[in-house]
């Protein structure tokens, strides 16, 4: 990957002083979930089919795991109340369970050949590991006495029928299908699939591949966008490429705010006279809760309501698109889908002194190169954010946040990053 010039100031990030007229980053999250309703509507799915998607209620277990006593290890089951004095105890084995057998009785004194999984047998309350006991003609000798409980799994110990296993709003994933299956459960109610609409503004794009004409560039963020929404329980039900035109715009957002609950759009959102979007927003929509946020890359990010659709205009710029999703677009789907978890977070320090312009909230894609003497993780990033470039995102673990107040970070500083889930 190439190395930047550091002191090269081609980004236009920091073009307007300051942020006035911008709306800070928690307010604008605060804003997103405030005006971002709930979609109506469930599927109801097998659980294997439910990975990544969102529980609209709670989920109880059917039954208690495990749903008999059973022996934790391949032994001898026995009655602690039949073993009395120092020991040896001495045993005869009177029958044999394995896991799949229906219980065994244990009502004299004696032991039963067990095996790990199989039911207790009735009477039984110890299992003594086949390590600690010899055999011989079918008599079984161990020294050491076991206390009530020893090696045995009690039913319900794990889970008791009817207890809440999972909450409403939690995303599913794995951990969560191998709870529900030992539960007994085998549908669960699931958000509806969102709709998402994602249009590509900007007369200079041709499809990657396609030969591009002078003054023409490939689009990045159709596919990078395509590829970051595209999650179970989001479908991308339109997209589209289209130029800088005001009145096909607003053409193309009033039909696509019938049809779906989110547009994304990206390009055309900043002050030039050739960025629209937001016109588009004002002539045809209906709300514009924020546009432009005191955050670097993407200070134009805009968000709004055209019709019943939510509406994100994020920068054309790939890197503040890219940053404008992660933050704002995955906190959008989370609240249409009411989704309860929060973005991972850690913290971390920088390997390196780096300078930031006070003003606005940075994001800076960063790598985890250690951790210092305390243990802490460290990062690295570059000197500074150049949002129309690409390259560093592939190089990132994750997106460094430089306070908007900071001037220099230093090595000592505690610094939020938050890592990215893919890899
Ligand atoms: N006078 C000012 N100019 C700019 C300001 C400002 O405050 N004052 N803000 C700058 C910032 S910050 C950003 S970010 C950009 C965002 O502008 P737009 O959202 O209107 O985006 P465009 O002007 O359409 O494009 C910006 C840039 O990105 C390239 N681009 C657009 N779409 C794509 C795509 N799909 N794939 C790859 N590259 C794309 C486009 O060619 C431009 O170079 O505005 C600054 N200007
Ligand atoms: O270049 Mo701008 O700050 O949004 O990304």
């Amino acid at each position: 990957m190439k190395l930047h010039d550091l002191n090269d100031r081609t980004c236009g990030c920091d073009e307007s002083e300051g942020a006035p007229g911008l709306t800070s980053l928690n307010e604008a999250l605060a804003l997103c979930a405030a005006e971002t309703p709930l979609v109506p509507g469930v599927d109801i799915l097998p659980i294997g089919e439910a990975l990544g998607r969102c529980l609209s209620e709670p989920v109880m277990s059917r039954v208690n795991v495990p749903p008999f006593a059973n022996s934790a290890v391949d032994g001898y089951a026995v009655r602690c109340g039949d073993l009395i004095g120092p020991g040896p105890c001495i045993l005869p084995v009177v029958d044999r369970t394995a896991a799949g057998d229906a219980p065994a009785q244990l009502d004299r004194i004696a032991t039963v050949r067990i095996f790990t999984g199989a039911p207790l047998p009735a009477g039984a309350n110890a299992v003594v590991a086949q390590e600690h006991v010899t055999l011989r003609n079918g008599i079984a000798r161990f020294d050491r006495l076991p206390t009530v409980g020893a090696n045995v799994r009690r039913a319900g110990e794990d889970m008791a029928a009817g207890d809440v296993i999972l909450p409403a709003g939690r995303r599913i994933g794995p951990r969560d299908i191998a709870v529900m299956a030992a539960a007994g459960v085998a549908e669960v109610r699931v958000r509806r699939r969102l709709r998402i609409a994602l249009l590509i503004t900007g007369s200079e794009l041709v499809a990657p591949g396609q030969e591009a004409a002078p003054g023409k560039i490939n689009d990045v963020n159709g596919p990078m966008l395509e590829a970051l929404i595209a999650q179970p329980g989001v479908s991308i039900v339109e997209k589209a490429r289209i130029g800088d035109d005001l009145g096909r715009l607003c053409a193309e957002l009033e039909r696509l705010s019938g049809a779906v609950d989110l547009i994304v759009t990206t390009g055309g959102v900043s002050v030039g006279e050739e960025d629209y979007l937001r016109r588009a927003v004002e002539r045809i929509g209906d709300r514009l809760h924020f546009a432009g946020v005191a955050l670097k890359p993407g200070k134009p990010v805009s968000f709004g309501r055209i019709g019943t659709a939510l509406w994100l205009g994020l920068p054309g710029n790939p890197q503040a698109s890219f940053v404008g999703w992660h933050l704002f677009g995955r906190a959008i789907v989370d609240a249409l889908q009411g989704a309860t978890g929060k973005p991972r977070k850690m913290i971390v320090s920088s390997a390196v002194n780096l300078r930031h312009k006070p003003g606005r909230c940075e994001l800076r894609p960063a790598r985890l190169v250690g951790f210092d003497l305390r243990g802490r993780a460290t990062v690295t990033a570059e000197a500074a954010t150049y949002s129309g470039r690409v390259s560093p995102l592939a190089d990132a673990d994750g997106l460094l946040l430089l306070p908007s107040e900071a001037d220099q970070i230093d090595t000592s500083m505690l610094l939020e990053f938050l890592p990215f889930e893919e890899s």
